[in-house]
């Protein structure tokens, strides 16, 4: 199994209240899935997304990546896991104003141990002509596009989105999610996505739903919708 969450627990604590955040949590993911967590507002999967990726730590349970228990690890060695295994993907894009695509892209190419090639990861994610614009002349999808490339060109196993759709109009939304499709297929990219958007579960191998923190749902897709063919 490529990552292993089990017993999950994370609290947050403010004042003198205490919020159980993650409860008893417990899903694997094989090494090539996409995996979709779905749920409420509140029933926390950003949570759950930013203890996998190394962002949060947990208060007990235990993730493991390739055998590596990554919910043990100090502080430089969970920056080195961060930086050497896992792209992030946000909402809001991220991007540097000052730099072009292009080199905004390749801040994040200097700091990988085995990148993928700029030119060529421009061209798949259809960014070759705008790579010399600078983010304020790009629309929405393309903004994107370009924090996609930049938490790809490190090449990395795990790619962790949180509401990659959530600021894009239904046709940019469906070119993004063809597209994280064509990147599952063409790099093995382990992906887990976040969303409101329902209609993401029918073209991801794997549906973890959560509610107040529990796992209430956790199914394997037998057959895909393709990306391209999906309605809301
Ligand atoms: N740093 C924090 N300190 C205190 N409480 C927090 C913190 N981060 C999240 N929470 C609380 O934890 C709960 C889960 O939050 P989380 O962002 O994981 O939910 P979510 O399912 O991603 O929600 P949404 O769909 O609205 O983004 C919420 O009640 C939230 O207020």
């Amino acid at each position: 199994m490529f990552l292993e969450i089990k017993d999950v627990e994370k609290y947050y604590e403010s004042g003198t209240t205490h919020t159980q955040v993650l409860n008893k949590v417990s899903v694997s993911i094989e090494n090539g899935e996409r995996c979709v967590i779905l749920g409420p507002s509140g029933s926390g999967k950003s949570t759950l997304l930013n203890v996998i990726g190394g962002l949060d730590q947990v208060d007990s349970g235990t993730i493991t990546i390739e055998n590596k228990e990554i919910s043990k690890l100090k502080s430089k060695e969970l920056s080195l896991y961060r930086r050497d295994y896992v792209g992030f993907i946000f909402q809001f894009y991220n991007l540097i104003p000052n730099l072009t695509v292009r080199e905004n892209i390749q801040v994040l190419e200097f700091l990988a141990n085995n990148p993928l090639n700029i030119e060529e990861l421009l061209d798949t994610l259809g960014l070759a002509e705008h790579k010399n614009k600078f983010p304020s002349q790009l629309s929405g999808g393309q903004q994107q596009r370009c924090a996609i490339a930049r938490a790809l060109v490190k090449n990395p196993k795990l790619l962790l989105c949180d509401e990659p759709t959530g600021a894009l109009d239904y046709s940019t939304s469906i070119e993004m999610l063809i597209l994280m499709e064509q990147i599952n297929e063409k790099f093995g990219t382990t992906m887990l996505i976040v969303t409101h958007n329902t209609a993401i579960k029918d073209m991801v191998h794997k549906v973890i739903k959560i509610k107040d923190g529990r796992v209430v749902e956790d199914y394997r897709n037998d057959t895909l919708i393709p990306a391209k063919n999906l309605e809301w």
